[in-house]
């Protein structure tokens, strides 16, 4: 990545990715909260925890070496780093927008600056982010009948974006009615939870209470539709959630695990639904969510929710404290 996309920006080499064995740089990019972990920065700019900082090594760092800086997992194995220090960063934006693409693309926020050994570099400028992020840009790619188990009356549709490989989907439950508001379920992807039956979230449960409830509308006369939204681990990533979850076993809470990769505790963009529900000509929507959170990103973006339906399922002892922490430190309407 070339920095600013006017020339004031540095070349820089994602740690995780990278291939070119040889790539070393004198120094790194990384976040605040991994930098407070070193001990690299105080503890006013640790509350800002993915914001970027630069630093220097003694040697230059290679890509082996800049491994452990950047992954917490290791932390164990490789308790003794540096010594390094913080210098100060005059290309901000353009380290904002590289750790927001690391993010993005579920790897560790952690670059080489102007690596040497590190083949040809690929120039993005800090504001393809922002027409990357366009949510004008999705369109419905296809749709097809779906009948499924909760409701054989079910249509699916997937959406696109030109330069985004995470395909949404919803399903329209029932016959879509213009005049009658659906029961809408904003989900996020959770291959653990979703797919794996993992006690650990609430996420299965949710779903799968969610399409029953949405059938039981259809059947009622109404009808549902499900934003299936492809932004795992609230938009780090499954393999950052995986190194969140190390976190956890370890006795940090979810926002602190996330915290501690340098990532947000949330990064999921509701826009993107909003939109999917303006392709889909829905304008007033009964949300299952017990996030509000959801409810004022939506009304943000044009969609008028009606009404709030409570979405709270049983606990489980794996996932009380993982509730717990929604209800305590992310504002969830939980009991
Ligand atoms: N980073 C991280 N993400 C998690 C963890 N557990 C679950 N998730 C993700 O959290 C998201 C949960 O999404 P939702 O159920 O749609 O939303 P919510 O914010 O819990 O709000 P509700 O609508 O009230 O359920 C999914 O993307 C999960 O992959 C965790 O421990 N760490
Ligand atoms: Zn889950």
């Amino acid at each position: 990545m070339e920095g600013g996309g006017v020339g004031d920006g540095p070349v820089l080499l994602p740690v995780e990715t990278a291939i070119d064995a040889q790539a070393h740089a004198p120094r790194m990019l990384i976040s605040s909260a991994r930098a407070a972990t070193l001990k690299l920065v105080n503890q006013r700019e640790a509350a800002a925890p993915h914001a970027p900082v630069l630093i220097r090594g003694a040697e230059p760092f290679t890509l082996a070496a800049a491994r452990p800086i950047a992954d917490p997992a290791l932390d164990l194995a490789s308790p003794l780093k540096g010594p390094f220090k913080a210098e100060l960063l005059a290309w901000t934006d353009a380290a904002d927008a590289a750790l927001e693409l690391a993010r993005l693309a579920g790897i560790l926020p952690a670059f080489l600056v102007d690596p040497e050994g590190a083949g040809e570099a690929q120039p993005v400028a800090a504001g393809d982010l922002a027409h990357w992020a366009d949510t004008a840009r999705l369109t419905i790619a296809a749709r097809a009948r779906l009948p499924i188990a909760a409701c054989e009356n079910t249509e699916i549709v997937a959406f696109r974006s030109a330069d985004d490989t995470r395909e949404h989907v919803a399903l329209v439950i029932g016959t879509q009615m213009s005049d009658r508001a659906p029961l809408v379920r904003l989900h996020s992807e959770c291959l653990t939870g979703d797919i794996l039956g993992s006690l650990k979230c609430d996420c299965g449960p949710q779903l799968h209470a969610a399409l029953t409830a949405m059938a039981d509308e259809a059947d009622g006369g109404g009808w549902g539709v499900l934003l299936y939204m492809r932004q795992e681990g609230r938009g780090i990533g499954l393999v950052n959630k995986m190194r969140a979850y190390r976190l956890q076993d370890q006795g940090f809470d979810t926002v602190d695990a996330n915290q501690r990769l340098g990532l947000p505790d949330e990064a999921r963009d509701f826009g993107t639904a909003a939109r999917m529900l303006e392709l889909l000509g829905v304008r007033d929507v009964k949300l299952m969510t017990n996030n509000l959170r959801k409810v004022v990103a939506l009304e943000e973006a044009g969609v008028r929710v009606i009404e709030r339906v409570q979405h709270q399922l049983p606990a489980n002892p794996h996932n009380a404290r993982y509730l717990g922490t929604k209800r305590d430190r992310s504002g969830h309407l939980l009991d």
